[in-house]
């Protein structure tokens, strides 16, 4: 199947009730419904609720392209781990994609670079495309950042040396989460161009995503340095994410002239 040109994800983290998660979701199915690059595939929207909602929101899209899945899985197939959940059952439940080693997990729950790669690796066998998050801790140099995010890459792919699938690769500096703005364009740039040429098992293709208080605008500044965003809070209003579908939709237009 061939990927979006550009993909728009948004992770609900803990922000939103259950029916704010419905509602959110009622409004970026209209516009999934009402916007042609959306409609026919170029723009690929993902939307990763917690947990309990992903039922109720993979049936709220059925009649859209846009695609659900969870905001982390178990380090484990199955068995006594207590409180998690598998990446088979997310794909029972139609998920398609599985968020795997965000910061704030690695700095709440003390994710390892272990678990990652075992939850990379579970992710590709459950036929999830693991939106794998990297990223530099303290602000640096481009150049710094990337040799970090390089390591991080390598650790997590450890264990998906001979499986195959699609990898959507989220940069998300740390100290641009949460921010009131995203790291600079420049450095967002030049890391991801370093991302892009990482060596990767042979089995595996990549796609490379920003995260990090990306909202509108910052789409059409960044072109086709990467190939699109993982949003966090400034997708909460459904007219912001609208907006940003607009932006990648004038980029591809660009593009193909
Ligand atoms: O971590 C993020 C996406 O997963 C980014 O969140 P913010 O855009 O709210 O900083």
């Amino acid at each position: 199947m061939t990927q979006p040109a550009i993909w728009l994800g948004t992770s609900l983290k803990m922000y939103f009730s259950y029916a704010q998660t419905l509602a959110w979701c009622r409004a970026v199915a209209q516009i999934a419904r009402q916007h042609p690059a959306v409609r026919d595939g170029r723009v690929g929207l993902f939307v990763l609720p917690a947990f309990p909602a992903l039922p109720a929101v993979k049936a709220l899209f059925a009649d859209t392209p846009v695609r659900v899945g969870a905001q982390n899985i178990a380090p484990a197939a199955s068995g006594a781990w207590t409180g998690e959940v598998s990446a088979s059952m997310v794909q029972e439940l139609g998920g398609t994609l599985a968020e795997i080693g965000h910061a704030e997990r690695r700095r709440h729950f003390a994710e390892n670079d272990a678990q990652i790669s075992a939850k990379v690796a579970l992710a590709l066998q459950s036929h999830l495309t693991p939106v794998l998050c990297i990223g530099e801790a303290q602000q640096d140099t481009p150049d710094a950042a990337a040799e970090a995010c390089a390591i991080q890459l390598r650790r997590a792919l450890a264990e998906a040396q001979s499986l195959h699938g699609s990898l959507l690769l989220a940069y998300e500096p740390q100290w641009a989460i949460g921010a009131p703005q995203p790291a600079p364009e420049g450095h967002i740039r030049a890391v991801c161009r370093a991302l892009r040429q990482q060596p990767l098992p042979p089995g595996i293709t990549l796609q490379v995503i920003y995260g990090g208080s990306a909202g509108p605008g910052l789409l059409s500044r960044l072109e086709e340095s990467v190939d699109g965003l993982f949003l966090g809070r400034f997708a909460h209003d459904p007219a912001a994410l609208a907006q940003i579908v607009d932006e990648a939709d004038a980029l591809l237009a660009r593009e193909s002239v």
